[in-house]
């Protein structure tokens, strides 16, 4: 899996809000808003605890810090543990926190010690950008496109056929396509159609995965990135709203689906 890096994680606020601003001027709703019709919760007194993991490569250095800066954006209490790894944990819970948040190099987790509800941030990440992309007020039908059936790929395009669109959707992996045809009833998409999007989820790690063929004048990328699939030229010529940031959209999408 792609690991953040502290460059990724640089202007974080200002990511956040120009995202929050494009994501309401497009859908009618900011994040919370949209993480609320996802989830039917709204945050309480909920106490976080973010833990500083060690294992594998170890300590990304400003990702607890970034982490704490968007719990408390969205209006949770949030602390840093002291120590990382297991005596942080234990810190953790004797502090009184309901809900944990730690990442190593494979998961990146939110577990509500309360309700016991835990969310991947693959899973989060893809259900909540697939849903901002269905949420484009122009989008003339229900046609959606996914690229990317990966860990976030598969999860948005489920949430996406259980909300009743009609996703197309391309992967390289052909075992990747096969099994979300099979599990989802997905229709595949090869950029050789001549079908063209006003919605697009993007969630793969590549760039340049967006070509002209396959959008139409004025459309939603919504996207996880890093790097963006959607070439600037094409965004500029298309007009394409992008909805893209790095981590606090995908936070937030966990947050609220364990409270
Ligand atoms: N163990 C490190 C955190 C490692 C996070 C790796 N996971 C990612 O980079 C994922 C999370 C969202 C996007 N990629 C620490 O505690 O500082
Ligand atoms: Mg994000």
């Amino acid at each position: 899996m792609a690991l953040l890096t502290p460059e990724d994680l640089e202007n974080l606020s200002m990511q956040l809000e120009e995202n929050d601003e494009m994501a309401k001027r497009i859908t009618g709703l900011d994040i919370k808003g949209i993480c609320s019709a996802l989830y039917g919760t709204e945050p309480g007194s909920e106490k976080v605890a973010i833990i500083p993991i060690t294992a594998g490569n170890g300590i990304i250095s400003t990702f607890t810090s970034s982490l704490l800066f968007i719990v408390q954006y969205f209006g949770f209490e949030g602390f840093v543990t002291e120590h990382p790894d297991v005596t942080g944990y234990y810190e953790a819970v004797s502090e009184g926190a309901d809900i944990i948040m730690m990442a190593d190099d494979h998961i990146f987790t939110a577990h509500n010690l309360r309700n016991e509800k835990i969310v991947s941030n693959h899973v989060a990440t893809g259900v909540i950008y697939a849903d901002i992309a269905s949420r484009f007020q122009e989008a003339k039908s229900k046609d959606i496109l996914v690229i990317g059936l990966g860990r976030v790929g598969y999860a948005g395009a489920c949430h996406l056929v259980n909300k009743g669109f009609n996703v197309y959707a391309c992967d390289p992996n052909k075992e990747f396509l096969q099994k979300a045809v099979d599990e989802l009833g997905i229709k595949p998409y090869c950029s050789d159609d001549r079908k063209k999007f006003s919605m697009v989820f993007e969630a793969t790690p590549n760039a340049n995965t967006i070509s002209e063929g396959m959008i139409e004048e004025r459309c939603l990328v919504s996207t996880p990135g890093i790097p963006c699939g959607l070439p600037p030229e094409i965004g500029q010529k298309y007009h394409v709203d992008l909805v893209m940031e790095p981590l606090a959209i995908g936070v937030a999408s966990m947050l609220y689906s364990v409270i």
